[in-house]
Protein backbone atom coordinates (compact mmCIF):
# COMPACT_ATOMS: atom_id res chain seq x y z
CA UNK A 1 0.00 0.00 0.00
CA UNK A 2 2.55 2.80 1.07
CA UNK A 3 4.03 1.87 -2.90
CA UNK A 4 0.60 2.55 -4.21
CA UNK A 5 0.28 5.52 -1.80
CA UNK A 6 4.19 6.65 -3.48
CA UNK A 7 2.81 5.96 -6.87
CA UNK A 8 -0.16 8.30 -6.36
CA UNK A 9 1.90 10.56 -5.39
CA UNK A 10 4.07 10.47 -8.58
CA UNK A 11 1.03 10.85 -10.99
CA UNK A 12 0.63 14.71 -8.96
CA UNK A 13 4.21 15.79 -9.43
CA UNK A 14 3.44 14.14 -13.29
CA UNK A 15 6.84 12.99 -13.36
CA UNK A 16 7.86 9.86 -15.23
CA UNK A 17 8.57 6.76 -13.34
CA UNK A 18 10.71 5.35 -16.64
CA UNK A 19 13.04 7.36 -18.42
CA UNK A 20 14.59 5.42 -21.12
CA UNK A 21 17.02 7.10 -23.34
CA UNK A 22 19.02 6.31 -25.76
CA UNK A 23 19.47 3.24 -25.12
CA UNK A 24 21.55 0.69 -27.39
CA UNK A 25 22.52 -3.18 -27.56
CA UNK A 26 24.98 -4.56 -29.73
CA UNK A 27 26.25 -8.25 -30.78
CA UNK A 28 29.48 -7.36 -31.42
CA UNK A 29 32.35 -4.85 -31.43
CA UNK A 30 31.16 -2.45 -34.26
CA UNK A 31 33.14 -1.13 -36.55
CA UNK A 32 33.21 2.74 -38.29
CA UNK A 33 30.74 2.12 -41.10
CA UNK A 34 27.93 0.59 -38.50
CA UNK A 35 28.49 3.16 -35.67
CA UNK A 36 27.98 6.54 -36.89
CA UNK A 37 24.14 7.44 -36.69
CA UNK A 38 22.56 7.06 -40.18
CA UNK A 39 24.90 3.89 -41.01
CA UNK A 40 23.17 1.78 -43.50
CA UNK A 41 22.83 -1.96 -42.19
CA UNK A 42 21.34 -4.56 -43.80
CA UNK A 43 18.28 -5.06 -41.65
CA UNK A 44 19.69 -4.70 -38.18
CA UNK A 45 22.94 -6.75 -39.38
CA UNK A 46 26.34 -4.53 -39.87
CA UNK A 47 27.25 -5.89 -44.06
CA UNK A 48 31.01 -4.89 -43.26
CA UNK A 49 31.70 -6.56 -39.85
CA UNK A 50 28.41 -8.56 -38.62
CA UNK A 51 27.77 -6.69 -35.41
CA UNK A 52 24.14 -7.05 -34.65
CA UNK A 53 22.39 -4.03 -33.62
CA UNK A 54 19.54 -5.50 -31.64
CA UNK A 55 18.38 -1.86 -29.81
CA UNK A 56 19.21 1.53 -31.31
CA UNK A 57 19.11 4.45 -29.65
CA UNK A 58 15.61 3.79 -28.09
CA UNK A 59 14.10 6.75 -25.96
CA UNK A 60 10.53 6.79 -24.02
CA UNK A 61 9.11 7.55 -20.85
CA UNK A 62 6.85 5.72 -18.81
CA UNK A 63 4.42 7.78 -16.23
CA UNK A 64 2.12 6.00 -13.20
CA UNK A 65 -0.66 4.73 -14.09
CA UNK A 66 0.42 4.72 -17.70
CA UNK A 67 0.57 1.33 -19.94
CA UNK A 68 2.91 1.77 -22.63
CA UNK A 69 3.04 -0.41 -25.67
CA UNK A 70 5.96 -1.79 -27.79
CA UNK A 71 5.34 -3.81 -30.91
CA UNK A 72 7.11 -5.13 -33.94
CA UNK A 73 8.07 -8.33 -35.80
CA UNK A 74 9.96 -11.01 -34.65
CA UNK A 75 13.67 -9.94 -34.03
CA UNK A 76 12.41 -6.09 -34.40
CA UNK A 77 14.43 -5.86 -30.18
CA UNK A 78 11.84 -5.73 -28.42
CA UNK A 79 12.94 -8.42 -25.90
CA UNK A 80 16.07 -6.90 -25.99
CA UNK A 81 15.26 -3.78 -25.14
CA UNK A 82 12.93 -5.29 -21.98
CA UNK A 83 16.08 -7.22 -20.98
CA UNK A 84 18.24 -4.40 -20.45
CA UNK A 85 15.82 -2.44 -18.60
CA UNK A 86 15.44 -5.33 -16.46
CA UNK A 87 19.15 -6.03 -16.30
CA UNK A 88 19.11 -9.52 -17.87
CA UNK A 89 21.21 -7.80 -20.72
CA UNK A 90 23.94 -5.43 -20.37
CA UNK A 91 23.23 -2.36 -22.38
CA UNK A 92 26.01 -1.37 -25.07
CA UNK A 93 25.11 1.97 -24.02
CA UNK A 94 22.26 4.15 -22.47
CA UNK A 95 20.39 5.85 -19.74
CA UNK A 96 17.78 4.35 -17.37
CA UNK A 97 15.90 6.52 -14.39
CA UNK A 98 13.68 4.78 -12.62
CA UNK A 99 11.50 7.36 -10.33
CA UNK A 100 10.69 5.28 -7.68
CA UNK A 101 14.48 4.12 -6.68
CA UNK A 102 16.20 7.45 -6.40
CA UNK A 103 14.03 9.73 -7.72
CA UNK A 104 15.32 9.66 -10.80
CA UNK A 105 18.73 10.95 -9.66
CA UNK A 106 20.94 8.37 -11.56
CA UNK A 107 21.28 5.99 -14.41
CA UNK A 108 20.36 2.55 -12.76
CA UNK A 109 22.51 0.75 -15.66
CA UNK A 110 25.41 1.97 -14.01
CA UNK A 111 24.72 0.56 -10.52
CA UNK A 112 26.50 -1.77 -8.75
CA UNK A 113 25.39 -5.47 -8.92
CA UNK A 114 23.65 -5.47 -5.18
CA UNK A 115 21.59 -2.01 -6.36
CA UNK A 116 20.27 -3.30 -9.39
CA UNK A 117 19.47 -6.77 -7.60
CA UNK A 118 17.56 -4.23 -5.02
CA UNK A 119 16.09 -2.71 -8.59
CA UNK A 120 14.89 -5.45 -9.43
CA UNK A 121 13.22 -6.71 -6.44
CA UNK A 122 11.67 -3.14 -5.41
CA UNK A 123 10.60 -1.06 -8.45
CA UNK A 124 10.33 -3.79 -11.40
CA UNK A 125 7.67 -6.70 -11.65
CA UNK A 126 8.58 -8.67 -14.55
CA UNK A 127 6.38 -11.04 -16.45
CA UNK A 128 8.20 -13.27 -19.20
CA UNK A 129 6.50 -14.70 -22.02
CA UNK A 130 8.13 -18.27 -21.28
CA UNK A 131 6.48 -18.40 -17.59
CA UNK A 132 9.80 -21.03 -17.26
CA UNK A 133 11.79 -17.75 -16.99
CA UNK A 134 9.42 -16.34 -13.91
CA UNK A 135 8.16 -18.97 -12.22
CA UNK A 136 10.19 -22.36 -10.53
CA UNK A 137 7.69 -24.72 -11.87
CA UNK A 138 8.05 -27.82 -9.09
CA UNK A 139 7.61 -25.00 -6.24
CA UNK A 140 4.44 -24.16 -5.12
CA UNK A 141 2.74 -21.07 -6.28
CA UNK A 142 2.53 -19.26 -2.94
CA UNK A 143 6.04 -20.17 -2.81
CA UNK A 144 6.97 -18.73 -5.83
CA UNK A 145 5.35 -16.01 -4.46
CA UNK A 146 6.71 -16.21 -0.93
CA UNK A 147 10.37 -16.50 -3.08
CA UNK A 148 9.96 -12.94 -4.52
CA UNK A 149 8.86 -11.29 -0.98
CA UNK A 150 11.58 -12.82 0.65
CA UNK A 151 14.01 -11.26 -1.83
CA UNK A 152 12.60 -7.86 -1.20
CA UNK A 153 13.00 -8.29 2.84
CA UNK A 154 9.82 -9.60 4.00
CA UNK A 155 10.47 -12.44 7.10
CA UNK A 156 7.06 -13.21 8.05
CA UNK A 157 5.31 -15.96 7.21
CA UNK A 158 2.14 -15.30 7.79
CA UNK A 159 2.16 -12.26 5.82
CA UNK A 160 3.84 -13.91 3.07
CA UNK A 161 0.89 -16.55 3.44
CA UNK A 162 -1.83 -14.23 3.68
CA UNK A 163 -0.78 -11.93 0.68
CA UNK A 164 -0.17 -14.92 -1.23
CA UNK A 165 -3.70 -16.01 -0.96
CA UNK A 166 -4.59 -12.45 -1.52
CA UNK A 167 -2.96 -12.32 -4.87
CA UNK A 168 -3.73 -15.66 -6.28
CA UNK A 169 -7.32 -14.95 -5.75
CA UNK A 170 -6.88 -11.27 -7.59
CA UNK A 171 -5.45 -13.40 -10.56
CA UNK A 172 -8.58 -16.10 -10.34
CA UNK A 173 -6.41 -19.14 -9.25
CA UNK A 174 -8.72 -20.70 -6.46
CA UNK A 175 -7.05 -20.99 -2.63
CA UNK A 176 -7.51 -24.67 -3.35
CA UNK A 177 -4.55 -24.66 -6.19
CA UNK A 178 -2.72 -22.47 -4.08
CA UNK A 179 -0.08 -24.95 -2.99
CA UNK A 180 0.24 -26.97 -6.41
CA UNK A 181 2.97 -26.08 -8.35
CA UNK A 182 2.81 -24.13 -11.53
CA UNK A 183 4.05 -27.06 -13.76
CA UNK A 184 0.72 -28.93 -12.71
CA UNK A 185 -1.54 -25.76 -14.38
CA UNK A 186 -2.71 -24.61 -18.14
CA UNK A 187 -0.45 -21.89 -20.12
CA UNK A 188 -3.18 -19.34 -19.23
CA UNK A 189 -2.94 -20.12 -15.42
CA UNK A 190 0.87 -19.86 -15.45
CA UNK A 191 1.03 -16.51 -16.58
CA UNK A 192 -1.84 -16.06 -13.90
CA UNK A 193 0.47 -16.49 -11.33
CA UNK A 194 3.45 -15.30 -12.50
CA UNK A 195 1.54 -11.71 -12.53
CA UNK A 196 0.91 -12.40 -9.24
CA UNK A 197 4.48 -12.74 -8.17
CA UNK A 198 5.28 -9.99 -10.11
CA UNK A 199 2.83 -7.97 -8.29
CA UNK A 200 3.90 -9.48 -4.70
CA UNK A 201 5.87 -6.54 -3.80
CA UNK A 202 3.99 -3.62 -5.40
CA UNK A 203 6.18 -2.76 -7.75
CA UNK A 204 5.71 0.64 -9.20
CA UNK A 205 7.04 -0.89 -12.61
CA UNK A 206 5.22 -3.41 -14.32
CA UNK A 207 7.76 -4.77 -17.38
CA UNK A 208 5.24 -7.32 -19.42
CA UNK A 209 6.84 -9.32 -22.36
CA UNK A 210 4.61 -11.03 -25.10
CA UNK A 211 2.30 -12.17 -21.87
CA UNK A 212 -0.09 -13.43 -24.37
CA UNK A 213 1.41 -15.05 -26.92
CA UNK A 214 0.70 -18.31 -27.16
CA UNK A 215 -2.18 -18.83 -25.37
CA UNK A 216 -5.64 -19.17 -26.77
CA UNK A 217 -8.24 -16.14 -27.26
CA UNK A 218 -10.44 -16.58 -24.67
CA UNK A 219 -7.57 -17.11 -22.05
CA UNK A 220 -5.84 -14.36 -24.07
CA UNK A 221 -9.07 -11.78 -23.05
CA UNK A 222 -8.89 -12.97 -19.37
CA UNK A 223 -5.53 -12.22 -19.05
CA UNK A 224 -5.59 -8.97 -20.82
CA UNK A 225 -8.72 -8.08 -18.28
CA UNK A 226 -5.98 -8.56 -15.68
CA UNK A 227 -3.40 -6.29 -16.58
CA UNK A 228 -6.02 -3.61 -17.11
CA UNK A 229 -7.79 -4.46 -13.93
CA UNK A 230 -4.14 -3.86 -12.19
CA UNK A 231 -3.05 -0.94 -13.76
CA UNK A 232 -6.80 0.69 -12.52
CA UNK A 233 -6.73 -0.73 -8.99
CA UNK A 234 -2.86 -0.25 -8.57
CA UNK A 235 -1.80 2.23 -10.39
CA UNK A 236 1.28 1.14 -11.93
CA UNK A 237 3.47 1.78 -15.15
CA UNK A 238 3.62 -1.11 -17.32
CA UNK A 239 5.53 -1.47 -20.44
CA UNK A 240 3.67 -4.42 -22.79
CA UNK A 241 5.93 -5.58 -25.45
CA UNK A 242 4.17 -7.77 -28.16
CA UNK A 243 4.11 -8.54 -31.90
CA UNK A 244 0.00 -8.43 -31.99
CA UNK A 245 -0.89 -4.85 -32.36
CA UNK A 246 -4.29 -6.43 -31.29
CA UNK A 247 -2.98 -6.76 -27.88
CA UNK A 248 -1.53 -3.10 -28.10
CA UNK A 249 -4.32 -1.52 -29.52
CA UNK A 250 -6.53 -3.27 -25.87
CA UNK A 251 -3.62 -2.07 -23.49
CA UNK A 252 -1.56 0.83 -24.67
CA UNK A 253 -2.29 4.89 -23.88
CA UNK A 254 0.93 5.48 -26.04
CA UNK A 255 2.26 2.70 -28.67
CA UNK A 256 6.18 2.48 -29.91
CA UNK A 257 6.81 0.52 -32.98
CA UNK A 258 9.78 -1.49 -33.80
CA UNK A 259 11.94 -2.01 -36.72
CA UNK A 260 14.90 -3.53 -36.67
CA UNK A 261 16.67 -2.34 -33.21
CA UNK A 262 14.78 1.16 -34.24
CA UNK A 263 11.77 3.38 -33.50
CA UNK A 264 10.45 3.87 -36.34
CA UNK A 265 6.82 5.24 -35.15
CA UNK A 266 5.45 6.61 -31.73
CA UNK A 267 2.38 8.61 -30.47
CA UNK A 268 -0.74 7.71 -28.91
CA UNK A 269 -1.95 4.28 -29.75
CA UNK A 270 -5.52 5.66 -31.35
CA UNK A 271 -3.81 7.87 -33.59
CA UNK A 272 -1.51 4.95 -34.94
CA UNK A 273 -4.03 2.90 -35.41
CA UNK A 274 -6.24 5.70 -37.34
CA UNK A 275 -3.31 7.27 -39.13
CA UNK A 276 -0.12 4.95 -39.05
CA UNK A 277 2.84 7.23 -41.14
CA UNK A 278 5.60 4.94 -41.64
CA UNK A 279 5.09 2.17 -44.37
CA UNK A 280 5.70 -0.60 -41.66
CA UNK A 281 2.86 0.45 -39.24
CA UNK A 282 0.59 1.09 -42.05
CA UNK A 283 0.65 -2.96 -42.98
CA UNK A 284 0.67 -3.53 -39.12
CA UNK A 285 -2.44 -1.67 -38.68
CA UNK A 286 -3.71 -2.94 -42.32
CA UNK A 287 -3.50 -6.68 -41.20
CA UNK A 288 -5.55 -5.68 -38.42
CA UNK A 289 -8.56 -4.97 -40.46
N1 LIG B 1 22.87 -13.36 -28.09
C1 LIG B 1 22.64 -12.84 -29.29
N2 LIG B 1 23.63 -12.80 -30.22
C2 LIG B 1 23.43 -12.24 -31.45
N3 LIG B 1 22.24 -11.70 -31.82
C3 LIG B 1 21.22 -11.73 -30.94
C4 LIG B 1 21.38 -12.30 -29.64
N4 LIG B 1 20.18 -12.18 -28.99
C5 LIG B 1 19.33 -11.54 -29.83
N5 LIG B 1 19.96 -11.30 -31.00
C6 LIG B 1 19.41 -10.61 -32.17
O1 LIG B 1 18.90 -9.37 -31.75
C7 LIG B 1 17.76 -9.01 -32.53
C8 LIG B 1 16.61 -8.65 -31.62
O2 LIG B 1 16.16 -9.83 -30.95
P1 LIG B 1 14.93 -9.78 -29.93
O3 LIG B 1 14.79 -11.16 -29.34
O4 LIG B 1 15.10 -8.66 -29.01
O5 LIG B 1 13.72 -9.50 -30.91
P2 LIG B 1 12.19 -9.51 -30.59
O6 LIG B 1 11.61 -8.34 -31.29
O7 LIG B 1 11.96 -9.61 -29.14
O8 LIG B 1 11.72 -10.84 -31.31
P3 LIG B 1 11.07 -12.15 -30.65
O9 LIG B 1 9.72 -11.73 -30.18
O10 LIG B 1 11.06 -13.14 -31.76
O11 LIG B 1 12.00 -12.54 -29.52
C9 LIG B 1 17.48 -10.21 -33.45
O12 LIG B 1 18.05 -9.92 -34.71
C10 LIG B 1 18.19 -11.34 -32.77
O13 LIG B 1 18.61 -12.31 -33.71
Amino acid sequence: MEQARRVEADVDSCDPCLSVSHLSLRFGAGCPSCMAPDAALERNVCPVCGTVHAVRDVSFDVYPGEIVGIVGESGSGKSSLMKCIYFDQDASEGDVRALPFDGGAGNILDLSSQHKRRVRNTVFGMVYQNPYLGLRMDFSSLSNIAEQMIASGERRVDAMCERGYELLGEVNIPARRAKDAPALFSGGMQQRVQIAKALSNNPPILLLDEVTTGLDLSVQASVLDLILRIRRDYGVGMVVVSHDLGVIRMLADRTLVMLDGRVVERGLTDQILEDPQHPYTQQLVYSLI
